[in-house]
C-alpha cells in the first residue's frame, strides 16, 4: 500500500485517493533482538513522522489560502477540535497536545 507521502507524487491516482487508502489504523511494533535494532526501527519511523508531518503542513497551508482565497477565516475551531479529539481518542492527553502542536506548526500562532 503507498504511504502518503509516495501518494504526493503518484502520477495514477488522485493523491486525496491513495492518501485516503493510506490512513490505516496502527500496526503493532515488532520483537526486538537488540538496543541497536530498536534504535534503528525508531530513527526510521522518526524519518518518515517528519516526512508526513512537512507533507501535512503543506497541505494545510493550501487548504488555508483556498479558504483565504473564499473569504473564510484563517482558523476553523470546529475542524481543529475534531483533529484534537481524535487524537486524543487514539491517544490520550498526550496525544492531544501531540496535535496542538502539530496544529500550531501548520498554521502558525492563533491570533
Ligand atoms: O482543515 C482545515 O480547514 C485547515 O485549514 C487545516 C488546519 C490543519 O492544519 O489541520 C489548519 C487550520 C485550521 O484552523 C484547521 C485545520
Amino acid at each position: 500500500m503507498t504511504n502518503v507521502v509516495d501518494a504526493a507524487s503518484s502520477a495514477t491516482t488522485s493523491p486525496a485517493a491513495e492518501a485516503s487508502e493510506s490512513a490505516t489504523p496502527a500496526t503493532s511494533a515488532p520483537t526486538i533482538a537488540s538496543i541497536d535494532e530498536g534504535r534503528q526501527l525508531i530513527d526510521d519511523i522518526d524519518i518518515r513522522i517528519r516526512a508526513l508531518v512537512a507533507t501535512r503542513k503543506d497541505l494545510s497551508a493550501q487548504v488555508q489560502a483556498l479558504r483565504a482565497a473564499a473569504g473564510g477565516p484563517r482558523v476553523e475551531h470546529g475542524r481543529e477540535n475534531a483533529i484534537i479529539t481524535a487524537w486524543a481518542d487514539e491517544l490520550g492527553p498526550r496525544g492531544a497536545e501531540i496535535a496542538l502542536a502539530v496544529l500550531t506548526l501548520c498554521r502558525g500562532n492563533l491570533p
